[in-house]
């Protein structure tokens, strides 16, 4: 009996042991992650004012930043892995929308048509998401150094109230204004017929993905409207499964 007693306690202590290093693990990880994310963001704000205070328009911002914009929004598709493994505390769902969402503006719609990057509405979603995560990485980084600045944690959970719309806003808007070159072009669209027997219209996909929005825009928006309840108010809240 006594031996088993002693057991379960080394067993106990071992798994004890093993989640210690696990979450230490994890916190290096993140903590890396987020300074070299703020990092990435902070460095596209400052080309970007370098840009517009060097020429003094906006024409031809997108393809001075486009690398690493490219590098830093596709490395955020980790998050998502984060949410999965249980490495930090978000859903997995909220966390993939926002993810591919910003990818799939990124890539397949400002990147693959460049008629439409000097527009105003990519600026105005590319200086959006720049604030927006400069903050939220830093705030991540200071949380987990344990010295969160009042000023960084105000501002993560009371600027999305107006940067989210303002973000939405800029993303739509640039899909309407690709959706002509879209039709014209054909672009990443399947015709039938053809070997494989199938028909994709990429124009049609664009709208289903701008109609998309209203159902799924405001579930992200009262998500950050319920973390900011409970973050700066302390409101205890009970998540329904996402
Ligand atoms: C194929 C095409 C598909 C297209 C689909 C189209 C439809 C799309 C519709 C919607 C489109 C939205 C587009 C987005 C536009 C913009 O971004 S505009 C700019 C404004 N944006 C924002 O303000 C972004 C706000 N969003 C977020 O912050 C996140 O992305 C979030 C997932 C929505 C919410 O974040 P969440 O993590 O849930 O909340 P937090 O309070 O920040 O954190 C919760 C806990 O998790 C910990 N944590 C999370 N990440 C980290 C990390 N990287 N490092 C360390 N810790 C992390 C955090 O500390 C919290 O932990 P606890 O304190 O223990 O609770």
């Amino acid at each position: 009996m006594a031996s088993s007693e002693e057991d379960g306690s080394v067993e106990e202590k071992e798994n004890n042991n093993k989640k210690r290093t696990k979450s230490a693990l994890a916190t290096a990880w993140l903590t890396f992650y987020n300074i070299a994310m703020t990092a990435g963001w902070l460095v596209l704000a400052v080309a970007m004012i370098r840009f517009y205070i060097q020429k003094g328009t906006h024409k031809g911002l997108y393809r001075s930043i486009s690398r690493t914009l490219k590098f830093f929004q596709t490395v955020a598709l980790l998050e998502v892995i984060h949410c999965a493994v249980g490495m930090v505390r978000t859903s997995v769902i909220v966390t993939g929308v926002q993810v591919c969402s910003r990818i799939f503006m990124v890539w397949f719609i400002t990147n693959s048509i460049k008629q439409i990057q000097n527009e105003e509405s990519v600026v105005l979603f590319l200086v959006v998401w720049t604030v927006t995560e400069i903050t939220r990485y830093s705030f991540y980084t200071f949380n987990l150094l344990n010295h969160l600045p009042y000023f960084i944690k105000w501002a993560r959970y009371n600027m999305f109230i107006v940067m989210y719309p303002l973000g939405v806003a800029g993303e739509l808007m640039t899909i309407y204004a690709a959706l002509p070159y879209v039709r014209k072009s054909g672009m990443f669209s399947m015709r039938l017929p053809n070997k494989y027997n199938v028909s994709f219209d990429y124009y049609i996909f664009l709208i289903i993905v701008m109609i998309s929005y209203i159902p799924l825009f405001p579930q992200l928006y009262f998500h950050m409207l319920r973390q900011r309840r409970k973050v700066l108010h302390g409101e205890v809240i009970v998540e329904k499964d996402e």
